[in-house]
Formats: C-alpha cells, sequence, structure tokens
C-alpha cells in the first residue's frame, strides 16, 4: 500500500479493467482471500491515519465494497478500537465474498446497526464502489450526508460512494482519503473525482497491472529539459504568438511571456490588434507584424485572445506552421468554420504537429456537442478531439486529458482550484508552444506541459493570489528544477 504520487505513469483501469483484474487475481487465490487482503488494507490505512482514534464508524452498503468494509471492521476489534458497524444490506442477496465477511463479522459479535452512530472519531465509506450504479438516494444518501458532515476524516473504500470509475461523474461521499483497491481509476483524477477522493493511496492486492491494458495513465513528473552549458538561443527554437485582436493583446502577451520563461529561444508576438513597439517590462519579446514571420521555422500558438480577427490568419497559419498549438478564439473559429478543418486533416500527413487546447465548452463546440455532455466523460470527449481532427487534444479542467490518436490517454494529477482565473489557459499555450519549439514531440510536450503548469500552481504560496502573469514567470525551468525532478513520462 501506497500514498499515490507522480513518480511514475500510473496505469489507470476503469471499470472493465478493474473487474477483469479482480476476476484474474481472485482465481487464483483461496476463496474470499481477495476481500481479507481489502479489509486488512483498509484497516491498516485507517489505524495509520488516525492512530489515537477509538470509535471507527464503518458505513457498509449492500455488495462487496460493503464486504470490504465488513473485513475490516474485524481487523479494527482485533486491535482493541471500537468498530461501528452500520450495513445497508440484505443477507439473502449478497454476493459471496460479502456472504463470507457477514458471517465472520457476526461469529465475532459485532453488533451491526441500521443507523449512523450517535458519535465517531473516524468513517469508513463502504457504501459503494464499482458497483455504483445509480445516484445516492434514502438511507444511503443520508448516511454519506453525515459522513460528509461529520467533521472526522473520511476514508473511501475503492472510491468515493456513487463516483463512477469511468469518468469521475456522480458521487455523494466527499472523502478526505480513498484507497483505491487492485487498480487506480481514472475517475478518481478527473472530473469530479479530484474533489470527492481527497487523498488517494493505492493498494494492488496482489495483481498483475500488466495483465489488463490501461484506459489512461497517470502524467508522471517530466525531468529538466537538459540545457547544456555549449547552448545558444537557437537550440531552443523559436515561438510565434500569433492573437491579440484589439482589446485583447494581453492574453497573446500573456502566452509569449510564458513561452519565454519555459524556455523558447526566442520569441515572437504578432499582434492582431493595436501596434506596439515594446512591451513594457518585457523588452525579449519580439513584436512584429504576423505577415512578416516565418512560420514554417518556429512553433506557433495561434487564438490567445484573437476574438474574430483570428479567422483571417488561420488559413495561412494551419498551412505553413509546422508545429502548431491552437487555443481559445483558434478553437472557435476551427468549430464556426468547417472549410478550415481540411487544412487541419491534412496536417499530419505532412509530418506536422497540433496540440487543442480547449476547456470543455471550446471541446463541445469542437464535437457539436453539449458542455455537460463533454463533462460526462472527459477521456472519451479528449479522445473524439483527437481522433477527430488527428491532433493532440488537451481537455482543460479539473484532471486535465491529453489524448493522441492511437495513444494512451494522459490525465494530469497536478493543478488546482486557483488555475481557474483568467490568462492561465493563455499561459499554457505559450509554454505548451515552447516545448514544441524545443523539439519535442506534441504528445509529450502536451503532456509534460500541462504537468508543470499545473504544477506551479501546486507550488504557489499560501495567502499570494495567483494571477497568470506571475504563472508565466513561474515557469522558468530554474523555479521546477527547485522541486526536485526526475526524468520521466
Ligand atoms: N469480490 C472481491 O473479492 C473483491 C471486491 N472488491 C470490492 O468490491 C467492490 C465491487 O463490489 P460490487 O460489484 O458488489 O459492487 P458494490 O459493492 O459497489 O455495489 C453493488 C450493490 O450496490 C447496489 N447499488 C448500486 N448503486 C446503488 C445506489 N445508488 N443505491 C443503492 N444501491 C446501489 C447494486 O444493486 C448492488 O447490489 C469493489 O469496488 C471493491 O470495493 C475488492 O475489495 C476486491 C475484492
Ligand atoms: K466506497
Amino acid at each position: 500500500m501506497r500514498r499515490i504520487t507522480p513518480d511514475r505513469p500510473w496505469p489507470l483501469h476503469g471499470n472493465a479493467g478493474s473487474r477483469a483484474l479482480e476476476a484474474r487475481t481472485a482465481a487464483a487465490l483461496p476463496p474470499n482471500a481477495l476481500m481479507q487482503r481489502a479489509g486488512l488494507s483498509v484497516a491498516r490505512l485507517a489505524l495509520a491515519l488516525a492512530p489515537h482514534a477509538q470509535r471507527f464508524w464503518l458505513a457498509c452498503g449492500p455488495g462487496n465494497n460493503g464486504g470490504d468494509g465488513l473485513e475490516a471492521a474485524l481487523h479494527l476489534a482485533r486491535w482493541g478500537k471500537q468498530p461501528l458497524v452500520s450495513w445497508l444490506g440484505d443477507a439473502g442477496r449478497l454476493p459471496p465474498d460479502a456472504q463470507a465477511a457477514l458471517q465472520r463479522v457476526r461469529a465475532a459479535g459485532i453488533a451491526l446497526a441500521d443507523a449512523p452512530p450517535g458519535a465517531h472519531d473516524f468513517a469508513i465509506d463502504a457504501l459503494l464502489g464499482l458497483g455504483s450504479a445509480r445516484p445516492l438516494e434514502g438511507r444511503m444518501a443520508e448516511w454519506a450526508e453525515r459522513m460528509n458532515s461529520g467533521g472526522t476524516p473520511v476514508l473511501a473504500v475503492d472510491l468515493p460512494s456513487g463516483l463512477s470509475a469511468d469518468t469521475g461523474r456522480g458521487g455523494g461521499v466527499r472523502a478526505t482519503h480513498t484507497l483505491s483497491l487492485l487498480t487506480l481509476k481514472p475517475g478518481l483524477f478527473t472530473g469530479g473525482g479530484r474533489d470527492a477522493a481527497g487523498e488517494i493511496w493505492f493498494d494492488d492486492l496482489g495483481a498483475d497491472l500488466a495483465a489488463e491494458p490501461p484506459a489512461a495513465r497517470l502524467i508522471p513528473q517530466p525531468g529538466v529539459m537538459a540545457r547544456p552549458h555549449d547552448s545558444h538561443k537557437g537550440r531552443f527554437g523559436d515561438v510565434a504568438v500569433v492573437g491579440g485582436a484589439p482589446g485583447m493583446g494581453g492574453a497573446a502577451l500573456l502566452a509569449a511571456s510564458a513561452a519565454l520563461h519555459a524556455g523558447a529561444g526566442r520569441v515572437f508576438c504578432a499582434l492582431l490588434g493595436e501596434p506596439m513597439p515594446l512591451v513594457p517590462g518585457q523588452p525579449e519579446l519580439m513584436l512584429r507584424d504576423w505577415a512578416s514571420l516565418d512560420l514554417a521555422a518556429m512553433a506557433v500558438a495561434c487564438g490567445c485572445g484573437g476574438g474574430d480577427a483570428v479567422r483571417a490568419v488561420l488559413p495561412r497559419v494551419l498551412s505553413t506552421a509546422r508545429a502548431l498549438v491552437l487555443d481559445a478564439d483558434a478553437l472557435n473559429a476551427v468549430a464556426a468554420d468547417a472549410a478550415l478543418h481540411p487544412l487541419l486533416a491534412a496536417r499530419p500527413a505532412r509530418g506536422w504537429s497540433t496540440v487543442l487546447t480547449p476547456h470543455p465548452l471550446e471541446a463541445a463546440r469542437l464535437l457539436g456537442a453539449a458542455t455537460q455532455a463533454v463533462q460526462a466523460d472527459r477521456l472519451a470527449s479528449a479522445q473524439a478531439l483527437a481522433d477527430r481532427f488527428r491532433c493532440v487534444a488537451v481537455l482543460k479542467g479539473s484532471g486535465t486529458v491529453v489524448a493522441a490518436p492511437g495513444q494512451v490517454p494522459w490525465i494530469n494529477p497536478t493543478g488546482t482550484a486557483a488555475l481557474a482565473t483568467g490568462g492561465t489557459g493563455d499561459v499554457l499555450a505559450g509554454l505548451l508552444a515552447a516545448r514544441l519549439a524545443a523539439g519535442q514531440d506534441a504528445f509529450e510536450a502536451a503532456g509534460q506541459g500541462v504537468f508543470l503548469h499545473g504544477a506551479a500552481a501546486d507550488r504557489w504560496p499560501v495567502g499570494h493570489s495567483l494571477t497568470a502573469g506571475a504563472l508565466a514567470k513561474a515557469l522558468s525551468p530554474r523555479a521546477s528544477d527547485q522541486a526536485g525532478i526526475r526524468q520521466g513520462c
């Protein structure tokens, strides 16, 4: 058992993959052994998290998730703790493993209540796991609410009850900790999952994770891009930011600043609005008329603050830039104008890379779907975008998803709600362009870029408000260097 940190590309298995691994693992073990391992693991973690707690409330549901809770109660009782078991099951309809656990609990003389205890020091949510099939209601919803408002730590067994393992939708319990069993589930890391799950722990219970293909992987901490001493600015490539329609120059300048701080050799900024001779406080940025830029020789970030004006430049951008990040208004223009689609579709055959960085509303426009439909299955939505436009798709939001045709998608473990502020998307576009300019593969650049963008926010000092301009400056490789980084992704 261990706490999950981004030290490796952790494989994430959805419902079907987890069920397949469960069957495979259980088949090699004596009956009930897997659930007994699960219960022991839950009890050990509960004790480690709250060594001085006495009253452990175990809220146990009608299936095997509840069985895990019953097994945990046995251990807590053995260790001198007071297990307060509330159980919602029907003894006549229990799956075999949970049935065996129930008999063991009864044989041990542990009482089963049909309501929550009056008081407890620690709550264990074993209401629902993989079998969650509909929103919580009735007593189950009441017990979940009692856990949420109880003021104690809440350890969710396998999944916070009600949360979809595949998508991170739904939910009811908001745990402080989740112990994911057998597999790590993508739903814990994207959509509502991050808020519902709290700190994530994992016990594979002896499963061979490599036996089932993962639905996604967690982006690991990237290494520092080596910058040899014998370097010159041409080595790290040029970035051109094309955007900033009248009144929206700030977005383009934020992207350009991010590209600069992320290590691009030279950064050009082509504003589609008012001409500006120099950017105050940022003399390194070179302002140019967009038509004069040799886009074929640069990584281009297009769309930041582009407004309607960006539509006019897109045909040339799409048919000349070899490495391209399309953001914000460029995405809206592509969504609104099917005439641009063949230009986008022609890029992979020329060996050119394209990264789309939509937030959910922009993704919905590109897919011709509702935003709720995009959010209902973020992994599938990002993959649909990548497949439709033959590009790397970065679906922003809680647990950003990075997808590409034929690749296992990434889910980003970094970032906080502090990033939900104006301009941080422009910063991401500039950062990704800098990595493309350095010659990185687009899928790798996107994965590492979103990790570093989120990690910069995670490092933000408490009490200091996060602004996009300051975030751009925090992207310097030296800043992430100090976080102690190893090679990966
Ligand atoms: N079989 C085993 O040996 C193991 C099982 N494990 C546990 O088993 C879990 C999966 O067990 P199950 O497949 O029994 O599924 P669950 O225990 O998650 O729930 C299934 C039951 O809940 C009911 N249900 C679903 N949604 C409901 C709702 N909203 N309100 C009320 N009832 C609802 C279903 O009708 C079914 O009776 C995993 O998440 C994991 O915790 C793991 O510990 C590994 C070992
Ligand atoms: K649970």
